[in-house]
């Protein structure tokens, strides 16, 4: 029998009185969190709220994984990839939620979004810090986006900061290359600031852990988990992709890209090309 519903009583030792203790509103700060959600349209438009919280859980998301590569980045510096492994699968985890989170916004119809979108003015995704950061740690470093943060020396500086630093890709061949594997010195001692392009060099040793992976298995793990990465990066973009095309179509950005011809562009991106060539040269094994 289930009982009837009705006030359930609180256990004796459930504390009601936070006087002189630190409370659930304090230690999250919600008085800030929660306070900082101002629509712009006037009389404030239902849906834009959604709009804002959208964004702001998204830059939370993108700040956790931001700390999550570099933690990540730091055990592949110190030769722990089991410790970067695990680091790497709550990254993945972000990515998925984040990508699921879509769907709330693409509850946002044309007309409704219409009504309000005007009050952004040209503000876009372009400013993200947070997100822009994360393409940088993930090695699609591009010191031209820099510009788009010279109003915010705060940002501006910490973007720098990771523009200058290896990438978690960076960090990961440097671990193979102290481990023996053939990373070819350029790539060793390339300009890490530099945008990726894709190194042939490196195609054969990414080949040679895959087909010998009993001899390399945790390094080969790890090849394995940054293309869960890439995939999952990119069925982000793809989703943005295709909720921002259900939503305004083929308008400009007010970022002043061509829209969703530019956000298509980017689903050309890889991170880790050499994994993915790798996977063309894999011989197939005789069977029987
Ligand atoms: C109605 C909702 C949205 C629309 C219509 C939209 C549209 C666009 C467009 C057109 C661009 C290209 C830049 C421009 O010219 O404006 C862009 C870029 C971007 N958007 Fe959105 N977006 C939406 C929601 C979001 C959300 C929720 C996020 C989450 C953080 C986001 C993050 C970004 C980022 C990071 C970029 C830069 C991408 C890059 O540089 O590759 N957008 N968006
Ligand atoms: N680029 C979007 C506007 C937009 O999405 C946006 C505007 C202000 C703050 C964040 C935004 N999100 C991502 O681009 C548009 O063209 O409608």
């Amino acid at each position: 029998m289930t009982g009837t519903p009705g006030e359930r009583p609180l256990e004796a030792g459930v504390r009601v009185d936070f006087h002189d203790a630190m409370s659930y509103a304090d230690y999250l700060a919600l008085d800030q969190v929660l306070t900082a959600q101002h629509p712009l349209s006037s009389p404030p438009h239902h849906d834009e709220l959604l709009f804002i919280i959208q964004h702001q859980t998204s830059e939370l998301w993108l700040k956790l994984m931001l700390h999550e590569l570099r933690a990540a980045r730091a055990f592949l510096d110190t030769g722990r990839p089991e410790h970067a492994l695990k680091t790497l699968a709550r990254v993945k985890q972000i990515l998925r939620s984040l990508t699921e989170q879509w769907s709330v916004l693409a509850t946002l119809t044309p007309s409704e979004y219409a009504e309000f979108r005007a009050v952004l003015g040209s503000s876009s995704g372009f400013q993200s810090a947070g997100y822009r950061a994360v393409e940088f740690i993930l090695g699609n470093k591009n010191a031209r986006m820099l510009r788009m943060f010279t109003e915010r020396p705060a940002q501006h500086a910490e973007l720098e900061t990771v523009l200058r630093e290896p990438s978690v890709y960076d960090a990961f061949l440097r671990l193979l290359a102290r481990r023996g594997h053939t990373v070819p010195r350029r790539v060793l001692d390339r300009d890490v600031s530099k945008a990726w392009a894709l190194e042939d060099g490196l195609v054969p040793m990414f080949t040679r852990i895959y087909e010998h992976v009993a001899e390399h298995w945790d390094v080969y793990e790890l090849c394995e988990s940054l293309i869960d990465i890439e995939d999952a990066f990119q069925l982000w973009r793809f989703r943005h992709l295709s909720t921002v095309q259900r939503i305004i179509g083929f308008k400009r950005g007010t970022g002043g890209s061509s829209g969703v011809g530019f956000l298509r562009k980017a689903l050309d991106l890889t991170f880790f090309p050499e994994l993915i060539a790798a996977r063309t040269e894999i011989r197939d094994l005789a069977v029987g």
